[in-house]
């Protein structure tokens, strides 16, 4: 296959491209329980109050008027709220979360007051009437009970109606129990998105040390971890066979959202991808990218509408390919926004060809040039300043080694960058 490489799209238009073509999955109801992780698609919204009612924040007397003694005349604990109104002179016991009845002054903290007798004794269970009396502090006047201390107003946390979290993000456990205390049994989510991995070449070996014209299986062991990092549901990747017919059915068995295949991309012999694509209808949204390496990935709608993205066989054009095309594609399915891309500043000169970029895994290395460099994920976490992105050895498409070691991934322009040029970082899904 001949490709242009004027025409093909840049990076950046390839990587929105991906995002672009994913609809987001349907949404389906869940209990509660379940919500934690999945991508919410309707609001979290409050269905009343919260809190509820008016409550107390402490253990204590809920009083009624400024200064006492008061007369103890019931309780309001939790669970138990006193439903008549306190009249003027009057306290209950209340617990935290207890119900503030009406004529309510404020709570008075029980360290902070006592129940004693009429006559001045301490109260205790069968002596009669109780009062209420706040102990004020050795040098001063009671500091409680104050107009409306301790006391909770209903509707403080939340109005009924109130949006609490909003759709397109992943669900947290405190986001769901905020929804729960605000009466919520369940949330709307997006269903999982599920991922069908097939690893295609005849050359490659599943254990042991490879023969002479073979390779160890660099994606069976990472992929299906790789994908499940980027929020997709897969099991084990496939093995498929160099012949078009096996690329066909296996592709044609896979029930998945997306099907992420890898190696047979390019024009070879033994290259049946293409060809395989062209047997199912399929239409290829991304052919190619101007960018080193990963150039020959692919993107293409099966005619059922789902996805099927063609890594390229080396093994780190792979993993560039995933970065570039599943990444933005799989955050789209899910129903999540774009990936922000950060910015890194490079410690020296860094080469790209001239019509493509280049993928670079870096390490992060202190800023010793003065060259002004830092990285905003850092500035933003408070930590590091003063860090600059040099670009590891083994950059070579069929190796592993420095995207290994590396601290992110620089998407170098084409025609390469200065040192103490600043360079969108791409962060890793690990
Ligand atoms: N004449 C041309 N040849 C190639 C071009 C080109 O434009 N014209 N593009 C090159 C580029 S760039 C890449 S990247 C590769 C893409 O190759 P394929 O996607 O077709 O993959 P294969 O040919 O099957 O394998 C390439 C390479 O990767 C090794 N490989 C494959 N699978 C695995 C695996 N599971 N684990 C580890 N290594 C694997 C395979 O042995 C090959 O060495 O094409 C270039 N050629
Ligand atoms: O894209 Mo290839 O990945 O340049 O080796």
């Amino acid at each position: 296959m001949d490709h242009d490489s004027l025409l093909e799209p840049s990076w950046a238009d390839a990587h929105a491209a991906a995002y672009a073509a994913a609809r987001p999955v349907p949404a389906e109801r869940v209990p509660l329980v379940e919500a934690v992780g999945r991508v919410l698609a309707e609001p979290a919204v409050s269905l009343m109050d919260l809190p509820r009612s008016t409550t107390s924040a402490m253990d204590g007397w809920v009083v009624s008027g400024e200064t006492g003694p008061w007369e103890l005349v019931g309780s309001s604990l939790a669970g138990h709220p006193m439903r008549r109104a306190l009249a003027p002179g009057t306290a209950a016991v209340i617990a935290t979360g207890g119900v503030v009845p009406a004529g309510a002054f404020g709570v008075l903290r029980r360290e902070l007051g006592s129940v004693r007798t009429a006559d001045g004794r301490a109260w205790t269970e069968g002596d009669g009437p109780a009062w209420v009396h706040a102990d004020p502090p050795a040098d001063g006047p009671p500091a409680e009970p104050a107009a409306g201390s301790h006391v909770r107003p209903a509707g403080l946390e939340a109005a009924q109606a109130d949006v609490l979290v909003a759709p397109g993000r992943v669900l947290t456990p405190p986001q769901v129990g905020l929804a729960a205390m605000a009466g919520n049994d369940g949330l709307t989510v997006h269903r999982p998105v599920t991922a069908a991995l097939l690893v295609m070449g005849d050359e490659v070996r599943h254990d042991g040390l490879p023969g002479e014209g073979e390779v160890r299986d660099a994606f069976a062991p990472q992929l299906p971890h790789l994908a499940r990092m980027l929020g997709l549901v897969t099991g084990p990747a496939t093995f498929v066979a160099d012949t078009l017919d096996a690329a066909v059915e296996a592709i044609r068995a896979c029930e998945a959202d997306v099907v992420l295949t890898t190696g047979g991309t390019a024009a070879g012999p033994a290259d049946y991808l293409h060809r395989a694509l062209t047997v199912l209808g399929a239409e290829l949204v991304v052919d190619t990218v101007a960018m080193r390496p990963g150039h020959p990935v692919l993107l293409a709608r099966l005619q059922d509408g789902r996805s099927l993205v063609g890594l390229p066989g080396n093994p780190l054009s792979a993993m560039a390919g995933v970065l570039t095309i599943v990444r933005p594609l799989a955050l789209g399915l899910r129903g999540l926004p774009p990936v922000v891309l950060g910015r890194a500043v490079t410690a020296g000169a860094v080469g790209a060809p001239a019509h493509d970029s280049r993928l670079v895994p870096y390490v992060r290395v202190p800023d010793v040039d003065g060259l002004g460099g830092l990285l905003e994920r850092d500035v933003a976490a408070g930590t590091t300043r003063g860090v600059l992105a040099r670009p590891t050895a083994w950059l070579g498409s069929g190796m592993l080694r420095g995207l290994a070691g590396a601290d992110g991934v620089l998407v170098v322009p084409p025609g390469g960058v200065q040192a103490g040029a600043v360079v969108p970082d791409l962060p890793l899904p690990w």
